[in-house]
C-alpha cells in the first residue's frame, strides 16, 4: 500500500485527477470504478477541467459506480446516479449508455446484483477504482459486520453510516436504510485502487488502517492490504500517523 501525504483537500484532489488523466491518457476505452460522497467531487472537478481545457477525451470510457441506495430513482437528487450525472457525467463527453450507477429500483435486486458483476467483468473489469472511506472503515457500503459479501450485493446501513449521510437529507428518517453495493471481492478485482480522505474525521480510521497488519470484517478497508496496486491519497488532517 502506497500513502501519498498532500497538504489539503485541493492538493488530494489533484494529485487523484492526474493519476486519473493519466490512465484515460494512456487507454481510452478505460473502465473506471467511480464513488461517491464529498470526497472525490475535487478529483471530478480536475478531470471535468482536463476535458474542458485540455480536451482529455471520455467518449470511449466506461464507468462503474460502487453502490447505490435502494429505493431511490435517478431523478431522486439523494441518489448517487444524480450525483454522478450532475458532479461528472453531465460536464464530459461521456457516453451515458457507458456510465453505470447500481439501479435502486430494479424489480428483482437479488438478480440484478449478480449481473451488475457480469456486466462489469463483460467490460473486461474495472481498470482504475476510486474509493472514499467511511468514518467507521466501511469502503463502498460494505459496512463493518461478521461477515462481508464477496460480489455485489444487498446490506443494511449501520446507525452511524445513516447518521454520517443524513447531512444530505431533511431528515434522519429519509435516509435509506439500505443500499446496493459492490462486494470487497468485486472491488478487490480493480487493476488499481486510489482511495481518498480529507479532513480531521477521517484520521482515527486512516491511522488505524495504516498500522493495521491483520484482514478483519470489522475494519472493511484492511482488505485493500490484500491488493497489489493501492495507492491511499489523504491530506495533512487526515494524516496524523
Ligand atoms: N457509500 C459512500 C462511500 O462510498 C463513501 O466513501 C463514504 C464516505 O463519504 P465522504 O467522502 O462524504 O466522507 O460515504 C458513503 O457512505
Amino acid at each position: 500500500m502506497k500513502i501519498l501525504v498532500e497538504k489539503d483537500y485541493e492538493a488530494v484532489s489533484k494529485k487523484a485527477g492526474e493519476i486519473f488523466k493519466e490512465e484515460i491518457s494512456k487507454k481510452p476505452d478505460i473502465v473506471l470504478g467511480l464513488a461517491t460522497g464529498s470526497t472525490p467531487i475535487g478529483m471530478y472537478k480536475e478531470l471535468i477541467k482536463a476535458h474542458k481545457e485540455e480536451g482529455l477525451d471520455f467518449s470511449k470510457v466506461k464507468t462503474f459506480n460502487l453502490d447505490e441506495y435502494i429505493g431511490l430513482s435517478k431523478d431522486n437528487p439523494n441518489s448517487y446516479g444524480y450525483f454522478m450525472d450532475t458532479e461528472l457525467f453531465n460536464h464530459i463527453n461521456i457516453d451515458k449508455k457507458n456510465t453505470h450507477v447500481p439501479n435502486g429500483k430494479a424489480e428483482n435486486i437479488e438478480e440484478y446484483c449478480k449481473k451488475y458483476d457480469e456486466f462489469i467483468a463483460e467490460a473486461g473489469g474495472v481498470d482504475i477504482q476510486v474509493l472514499g472511506i467511511g468514518e467507521n472503515g466501511h469502503i463502498a457500503f460494505n459496512e463493518p459486520e461478521e461477515a462481508l459479501s464477496v460480489g455485489t450485493n444487498i446490506v443494511k446501513l449501520t446507525e452511524s453510516t445513516i447518521e454520517v449521510n443524513s447531512r444530505f437529507f431533511d431528515s434522519m428518517e429519509e435516509v435509506p436504510k439500505t443500499a446496493i453495493t459492490m462486494g470487497i471481492g468485486t472491488i478487490l478485482k480493480a487493476k488499481k485502487i486510489v482511495l481518498l480522505a480529507s479532513g480531521e474525521k477521517k484520521a482515527p480510521i486512516i491511522k488505524e488502517l495504516l498500522n493495521s497488519n491483520k484482514i478483519t470484517t470489522k475494519l472493511p478497508a484492511s482488505f485493500l492490504l490484500l491488493h497489489p496496486d493501492v495507492t491511499i491519497i489523504v491530506d495533512e488532517k487526515a494524516y496524523k500517523g
